[in-house]
């Protein structure tokens, strides 16, 4: 069927109604800025005279006729004086226009899309925070939102970033699962790609949603202001710790939260593990670790994943050796055991006599292990002791003998490690993305935080003991080598490297003590029998002769 063209007057009659209103409405706005000192000067006028008329309402009735002669007074001065009435015209409208100016309105409660979004967050928490028998529910569908939000933040996008919330005290906040189903929603609600704190105030059934800022990741390896036996692992929130620690960032120097490790022989976490996905920043740490390590002791690296990363370390001052090879990690590692031993006797016997310990065993000793699950798989396809064994001395006995062990490792090879791995590694650190299982497989306890899927590399949480697991950023501590890496990042962690003495003559014919391990060169030798030619150039330092041993059988 053919469509009937609208009558004239219907089809153009609306365009022409459009268009009127457009002039009447470009009429009205240009009046405006045309009136608008008028405006301001009127509504100035009507302010001045509501408080006039509330000033004189509130004045007691006896003092009204004094004040009535005082005004009436100014008036006749005003009036007998050249120009009185014109200046004190000029100031009335002054001061009306003062009064009557526009001010940027104070925001007081949320707009409409905040209150849409609140609601929505209300209406999402109710299957969650309700009874079917609660005579009085906080929480009931198209109830009042405002109730049980007593507080909340919204950033400049209109995203939330705090919220506080009152629940009903038969909520079961004990459980970690109810818990973990409000946190996840809230989560999902308030948009993802953030992270979320969640504190939980029991006693008031209370939750507080805070969104965090993400963790600087501009501090750089430096000499940080620390105590002898702590080490800086990284920076968590300010709120989070008690201390803060000035440290270069940049060109200026800021105040940062530290996450600070104690060890030795008052430690309660003497040694520590770090877990991460591939490329999560578990050998940085192991690093930054070594630099801070070396300002006041002795470290052996042993590299599992042969990929020379601590090449940089090799024949500095206190860097007792730098293994890749399954042959010369069993060796340092067994010189490492006994030496612990040596240590430990040789306390006892200084305690026992009530001398001071020996200068010889004072200076810390670190045993710092990347990928040890990697060196344990190349010993069983060589029928030889997994590494890990070796270590059970140190990490027994090393908070007594001033040696601390540093073990790094992926998480598929969490499996591999043994039970004294586990038991005496109570300082933990997860790096990069991971699942609150993965993290809680690691830490003991889930973050109270929401971890978000994308973090640098280089953040994590960290849990010394018992304590609680905090966020963490690892202070960039590149390979100096590594020419991909930021060039004012080298060169900071250039700056804190000890000298490496005798840089002209090799590595291995540096001075040592007698009993001391060589320096080894970090090359990945994977072959599980040789020992390193470095080894050799001193043969009669412990390493070796515990490399000899293990090389001939
Ligand atoms: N804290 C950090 N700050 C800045 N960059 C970092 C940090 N940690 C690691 N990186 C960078 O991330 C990359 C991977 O780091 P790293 O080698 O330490 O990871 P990894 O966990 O040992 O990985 P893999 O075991 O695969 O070698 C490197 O380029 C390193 O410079």
């Amino acid at each position: 069927m053919a469509r009937r063209p609208l009558p004239r007057i219907l089809s153009s009659g609306s365009a022409s109604i459009t268009r009127s209103r457009e002039i009447a409405r470009t009429a009205a706005d240009s009046a405006t800025d045309v009136l608008h000192p008028l405006i301001t000067i009127v509504r100035g006028l009507r302010l001045l005279a509501a408080s006039g008329r509330q000033k004189w309402v509130a004045t007691p009735k006896e003092r009204r006729g004094p004040k009535l002669f005082l005004a009436a007074a100014c008036l006749l001065a005003v009036a007998l004086v050249p120009y009185g009435p014109i200046l004190a015209l000029i100031t009335v409208m002054g001061a009306a226009a003062w009064k009557g100016r526009e001010r940027t309105p104070v925001k007081t409660g949320p707009d409409e899309a905040e209150s849409t979004r609140l609601r929505a967050l209300y209406e999402a928490l109710v299957p969650y925070f309700s009874v079917a028998d609660d005579p009085e529910p906080l929480f009931a569908h198209g109830g009042d939102w405002e109730k049980a939000f007593s507080g909340y933040a919204f950033d400049g996008d209109g995203r939330l970033t705090r919220l506080h919330v009152s629940y009903p005290a038969y909520f079961t906040d004990g459980e970690a699962a109810a818990r973990a189903r409000i946190e996840q929603l809230l989560h999902t609600k308030s948009g993802r790609g953030r992270e979320y704190h969640f504190a939980w105030d029991e006693e008031a059934n209370r939750l507080v949603m805070t969104v965090l800022g993400p963790l600087s990741t501009s501090v750089a390896a430096q000499r940080f202001v620390t105590a002898p036996g702590e080490t800086v692992l990284g920076f968590t929130d300010p709120d989070a710790v008690r201390r803060t620690v000035p440290v270069r960032d940049g060109d200026t120097t800021v105040d940062a939260a530290p996450v600070v490790w104690r060890t030795g022989n008052r430690s309660t976490e003497p040694h520590l593990l770090a877990v991460g996905q591939p490329g999560s920043g578990t050998t940085t740490l192991i690093r930054s670790v070594a630099l801070q390590a070396l300002q006041q002791g002795d470290v052996l690296v042993v590299d599992g994943s042969g990929t020379g990363e601590y090449g940089a370390l090799v024949g500095r001052t206190g860097v007792l050796a730098v293994e890749s090879g399954l042959g010369g990690a069993l060796a340092t590692l067994e010189w490492a055991a006994h030496e612990t031993e040596r240590r430990l006797i040789f306390a006892n016997r200084a305690r026992q006599g009530g001398h001071p310990l020996p200068e010889d065993i004072k200076r810390p000793l670190w045993i710092l292990l990347d990928r040890p699950g990697v060196l344990g798989h190349l010993a069983a396809a060589d029928g030889r002791p997994d590494p890990q064994e070796l270590l059970q001395v140190p990490l027994r006995h090393g908070r007594a003998a001033g040696v601390t062990v540093v073990l790094a490792d992926q998480f598929d090879a969490l499996e591999t490690l043994g039970e004294t791995v586990r038991t005496h590694t109570r300082a933990r650190v997860v790096l990069g993305p991971a699942s609150p299982e993965q993290i809680t497989a690691v830490l003991g306890a889930e973050p109270n935080t929401t971890p978000p899927a994308e973090v640098p590399a280089g953040r994590g949480y960290a849990r010394l003991g018992t304590g609680p697991v905090l966020r963490l950023q690892v202070p960039a501590t590149p390979d100096p080598y590594d020419e991909d890496a930021s060039e004012s990042h080298r060169q900071a962690v250039l700056d804190v490297l000890p000298e490496r003495p005798g840089d002209e003559r090799p590595v291995a014919a540096a001075p040592r003590p007698d009993d001391a391990p060589a320096a080894v060169d970090a090359h990945d030798d994977r072959d599980t029998t040789e020992v390193p030619v470095a080894v050799e150039a001193v043969p009669t330092g412990q390493l070796a002769k515990a490399k000899a041993a293990i090389a001939e059988g």
